[in-house]
């Protein structure tokens, strides 16, 4: 036996070698290609010693090229090559752009009819390509279509892979390596030599990794199904759904890294992911730099999207059933219009003055200038018929302004019996435009039409619905006056509520923005070049500078990525989807784990987001988060919430079994105390206690002091996220809180990778073993 293990040991050292030698050779080239670059970054220093304009703009792009090269090669020093691929000859031997053969299926004779074949190819998979200098490749980067066969293959359909070998490495030392076999069944040769096989379970070992506070890439074990997913073609709509753990998230940011590689050009229009908390966001933004991206990508949470209007509060339930509901739209259109009319419009007094203050709440009563030596006065009920006529149509109210003072004109000329001074064409229009000057330039003209016609504020407008009386007119027949009621009074609040962001965003589109001449900046000839910026002290904006600042004032994108997209609002919907207009899609999302509870009006939202594109479907079914032990456990909550929806299969099982426990003497600060110390003694990474969302201010003065291991979200926080062990705190008391709180309790109870302890009080009806009514058979 111990002869047998120093034989595997040798084997596994040998191979080990063998793939330290190619990763020294990589480094070797890597480093060639690091001096190249540090030599193209002193030839521009030196030319920008010079000083000429046409030396400092070829310094400028020089250094520019070089500096994104250096630091693109030392980012992606680590872990940078992980994958090796053997295959058989390609059928007809052509080989493409990165040196590989281009053929998916091995030649007819490749395999011999005893079922010996000869490796005819070998192809190392990593991070980004390096071509050694002969050109022949090195590393094939994962996103080319060389590498697809890394992650396509399988034994049921292994195209010309014979073995499939997944590298562990740490900087520049290779630490193991485990082999996958495509086709057993053959006895296949690599230069004279049988095919060596170690170690099985790269993905389990991948999977059982105490987790931290970011998501890790999964570059190196992606999967079959999720493979197909992330190359699927931009055409149109990408659907992917899939329970919890079957790795949608992952796959979306594999996508995005996925699609700039493939085309670098159409996607500097950015991609957009959203998605649903900043939790999310921060948990995931570290993948695609380690995927060797950045910059083109912005991944925002929903209460985000809208530039000066961030939001992380929540509403209730019953608050954001009404403020997500496409209800709200012809509310926010009468709003939109009506907010003119204001408690804030002003009274003309006798005296020609306007006034604010005790006669705020009047409508303006009319208008009086003077013009050719005489006062010419617009009644309120003039006034009125101009603001009507001006509101017929749908344009946006602040880009009717113009017209209105337009007809303000018109109406105050028709007065002035201007018409009847001249019957000379000309003489007259001269006249008129005069009138139009004299007039539009009195002071009290200028004013009326600030108060009577004021720019409005998406933030004005849903300030001015905090008012339950004018609410109550611009949503009669839309809301009853009990839903007013609670809306009015939550739009009192403070802080801007996540739902809130879709409302002025909305509001925005209704309102428009004026058009203001910007001030032009003279031109500067370094403009057209680009540039280390330290190296310009005195310009004021780079092109560098101003390509981030036009990303950052971005609002549509190429490519538009929704994750958790079964939780968007009608409105929600509308807001994302005026931000892919032009865009192609990928949607991810699981219905089982919706927060909103009603998926036809969302559905029906999200049709007119995407309009007529094509949708291409994929379903992912396995689960690589949670094991067998917590995703047994989660399916009984499935079933009650969504009866007939199946389980994704769990891919390991950990012989751990969730664990019950039943709150003490009524305390359950202590229980949830006492738990989390006892998980954070059995694992090694994070701890999540989910609690239901009113209790989690609570939830975390009973926590403080337990240091970042540990972290506290209330049971919508949840989403997404994943911890080493979880603590979930009364299941009925989420369940409660909402009509879509059994879906909210599935997403809490499947964020686990390796231990999960429910905590039940008195409500939760424990049975003698402490397992809560909701979760008993
Ligand atoms: N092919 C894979 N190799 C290694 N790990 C994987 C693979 N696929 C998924 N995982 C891991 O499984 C976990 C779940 O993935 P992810 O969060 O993307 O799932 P999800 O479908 O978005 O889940 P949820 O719907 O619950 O939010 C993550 O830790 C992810 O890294």
């Amino acid at each position: 036996m111990a002869a047998q293990d120093a034989a595997v040991d040798s084997v596994r050292d040998r191979e080990i070698g063998i793939e330290q030698d190619h990763l020294n050779q990589v480094y070797r080239r890597l480093e060639e290609k690091i001096h190249e670059a540090e030599f193209l970054m002193n030839d521009a220093a030196q030319r920008g010693q010079v000083g000429t304009p046409g030396a400092l703009a070829e310094r400028d792009a020089q250094v520019f090229r070089a500096g994104i090269h250096l630091n693109r090669l030392n980012n992606e020093f680590e872990d940078f090559l992980f994958g090796r691929i053997d295959l058989l000859q390609g059928k007809d031997g052509q080989k493409g752009a990165d040196g590989a053969f281009t053929s998916v299926d091995p030649a007819e004779d490749a395999v011999r009819p005893d079922n010996t074949a000869d490796i005819a190819e070998t192809l190392h998979i990593g991070r980004i390509g390096v071509l050694d200098s002969d050109y022949s490749p090195l590393v094939i980067d994962w996103r080319a279509p060389a590498a697809a066969p890394f992650y396509r293959s399988t034994p049921v359909d292994p195209g010309r892979v014979v073995r499939r070998r997944v590298i562990r490495s740490k900087g520049r030392k290779v630490l193991g390596v485990e082999d996958d076999l495509m086709r057993p069944e053959l006895t296949a040769a690599l230069e004279g030599n049988g095919l060596a096989v170690v170690g099985d379970g790269a993905l389990m070992a991948a999977l059982g990794q105490a987790r931290s506070h970011t998501m890790r890439d999964i570059v190196s074990s992606i999967q079959a199904e999720q493979d197909l997913v992330i190359r699927a073609p931009a055409a149109s709509v990408t659907e992917v759904s899939g329970g919890p753990g079957t790795g949608k998230t992952a796959v979306a940011l594999h996508r995005a890294a996925y699609l700039l590689y493939q085309d670098r050009r159409r996607y500097s229009g950015g991609i957009l992911i959203v998605s649903p908390t900043p939790l999310l966001v921060s948990y995931t933004e570290g993948v695609l730099p380690s995927l060797g991206e950045e910059g083109q990508v912005a991944i925002r949470a929903l209460g985000s999207l809208v530039d000066g209007a961030e939001a992380t509060a929540y509403d209730e339930p019953s608050i954001a059933r009404i403020k997500g509901s496409s209800r709200m739209l012809a509310v926010l259109r009468k709003a939109a219009r009506g907010a003119l009319e204001g408690d804030r419009a002003p009274a003309a007094r006798d005296n020609g003055q306007l006034s604010f203050g005790e006669a705020e709440a009047s409508p303006a009563a009319r208008l009086r200038v003077v013009a050719f030596g005489g006062r010419l006065e617009l009644e309120a009920d003039d006034l009125q018929r101009i603001r009507n006529n001006v509101l017929g149509g749908t344009a946006p109210v602040n880009l009717l302004r113009p017209r209105a003072r337009k007809l303000l004109l018109d109406a105050l000329w028709a007065k002035s019996n201007g018409r009847g001074r001249y019957s000379d064409p000309q003489m007259l229009a001269d006249l008129r435009s005069g009138f139009d000057d004299d007039v539009s330039n009195e002071d009290s003209f200028i004013a009326f039409l600030n108060a009577w016609w004021p720019e409005l504020t998406p933030r004005g407008v849903l300030m001015s619905m905090a008012d339950e009386r004018r609410l109550g007119r611009w949503a009669r027949r839309v809301l009853n006056p009990r839903e007013v009621r609670q809306l009015a009074r939550a739009l009192k609040r403070e802080a801007l509520s996540v739902h809130d962001v879709a409302l002025i965003d909305e509001l925005q589109t209704l309102l428009g923005t004026p058009h203001k001449p910007k001030k032009r900046r003279e031109y500067d000839p370094l403009d057209a070049l680009t540039g280390l910026e330290e190296l310009m002290p005195h310009r004021e904006e780079t092109q560098w500078e101003r390509a981030e600042r036009l990303a950052a004032e971005r609002t549509e994108y190429a490519h538009v990525i929704v994750d958790e997209a079964q939780d968007l609002t009608p409105m929600q919907w509308r807001m994302v989807g005026r931000r892919g207009r032009q865009a192609t899609w990928t949607i991810v999302g699981d219905a089982a784990q919706s927060s909103w509870s009603y998926p036809d009006e969302a559905a029906e939202a999200r049709d007119e987001a995407l309009g007529s594109r094509p949708r291409r479907r994929f379903t992912l079914t396995v689960n690589y988060r949670n094991p067998a032990e917590i995703a047994e456990l989660a399916a009984k909550v499935l079933k009650l919430a969504m009866p007939g929806m199946e389980s994704p299969s769990a891919v390991r099982s950990t012989g751990v079994r969730p664990r019950f426990s039943v709150v003490r003497d009524g305390d359950l600060a202590a229980s949830v105390r006492e738990e989390a110390q006892r998980l954070l003694d059995q694992v090694d990474g994070t701890v999540g206690v989910v609690v239901a969302m009113n209790r989690r201010e609570q939830a975390r003065k009973w926590l403080a002091g337990f240091g970042e291991r540990v972290v506290t979200l209330g049971s919508l926080e949840a989403k997404g996220l994943e911890y080493d062990a979880t603590v979930v705190v009364s299941p009925a008391e989420i369940a409660d809180e909402s009509p879509a709180g059994l879906r909210v309790l599935y997403v809490a109870l499947t964020r686990a990778t390796q231990q999960l302890t429910v905590i039940s009080a008195a409500r939760d009806e424990p049975d003698e073993d402490g397992v809560p009514d909701l979760l008993r058979d």
